[in-house]
């Protein structure tokens, strides 16, 4: 068996096509403010991909680069004044911030009806609750691949391995919100593979190049790859894919699986957002 594979850059294709016809029904283009702390690379990368598919989308750009030295006070009072804003309908901070912020504190200053992230208090609050709100980016995105590629939740055993507040812990409750059943596994997990080989649905989302391998994935399973790393030999993710492929029945590709989703769901929050306002 070759696993088939979850192709993120068309499923965000079309994601990014309803965004654009979304937007340009509404009385006015939403504005996305990106709020990038420093120069890491991989951050850059990604706050370039969002800022240019926030214009192709027809949004306000409203982009705040801040120096990687900058003091508490000051990163407050940034997003203070963003939270003020009127033009500004939607905010992110770039995770992760450089060590001296407290990225918890930063993030609930951002007003819950703007929290396109969905990283909030409130938000993690509402969605641990089962009420209405804005969801984190790319679990949103890896159900939305689930659903585009017809995989059944009501019923199936999920997996997710990885606890952060960013992805693991809302990835559990939202398949849990699909009737799943669902075990969260992480690094004090004894027998990690034996957990993963009792999953339908495998979400790996540990932030470890190719933890998981052929032995860890039941025949068939769908297996979803959160992780990305710059390795000498290239992106990676947290599946060792070469493996997983010959078991696996359904696999994402890294790049080119859930990368491309998470900003697609970030459009998909900021119409969201513009639409409650
Ligand atoms: N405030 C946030 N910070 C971070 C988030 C987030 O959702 N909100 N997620 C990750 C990084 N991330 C978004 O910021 C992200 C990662 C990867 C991609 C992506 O498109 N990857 C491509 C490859 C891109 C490349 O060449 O490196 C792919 O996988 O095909 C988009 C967004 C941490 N921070």
């Amino acid at each position: 068996m070759t696993a088939t594979t979850i192709d993120g850059r068309a499923v965000a294709a079309k994601v990014r096509a309803e965004v654009a016809r979304d937007v340009a029904a509404l009385p006015a283009p939403p504005g996305l403010a990106t709020v990038l702390v420093g120069d890491d690379p991989a951050s850059a990368v990604y706050v370039r991909s969002k800022r240019r598919q926030c214009v192709e989308a027809g949004m306000l750009d409203l982009h705040r680069h801040l120096p990687g030295d900058i003091e508490q006070s000051a990163a407050a009072a940034v997003v203070d004044r963003l939270a003020d804003d009127p033009r500004v309908t939607a905010i992110l901070l770039q995770l992760p911030l450089p060590p001296q912020l407290d990225a918890a504190a930063l993030i609930d200053r951002i007003p819950p009806e703007k929290d396109v992230d969905g990283l909030t208090e409130s938000s993690a609050g509402r969605l641990a609750l089962g009420r209405p709100g804005l969801r984190p980016c790319t679990p949103t995105g890896v159900l939305a691949l689930l659903d585009e590629h017809g995989v059944a939740l009501a019923g199936a055993h999920a997996v997710v391995v990885g606890r952060s507040d960013l992805v693991g812990k809302p990835m559990a409750q939202l398949l849990l919100g699909r009737d799943a059943t669902v075990t969260v596994c992480h690094s004090r997990t004894r027998d990690l593979a034996a957990t993963c080989r009792q999953a339908d649905v495998l979400v790996v989302a540990a932030g470890v190049p190719h933890l998981v391998t052929a032995n860890a994935v039941r025949p068939g399973a769908t297996v979803i790859d959160v992780g990305i790393h710059r390795t000498n030999a290239g992106l990676c993710g947290d599946v060792d894919a070469g493996s997983v492929r010959a078991v696996a029945g359904a696999l994402t590709p890294v790049p080119g699986g859930v990368g491309p989703m998470t900003i697609a769901m970030l459009l998909r929050n900021t119409v969201a957002a513009a639409r409650a306002h």
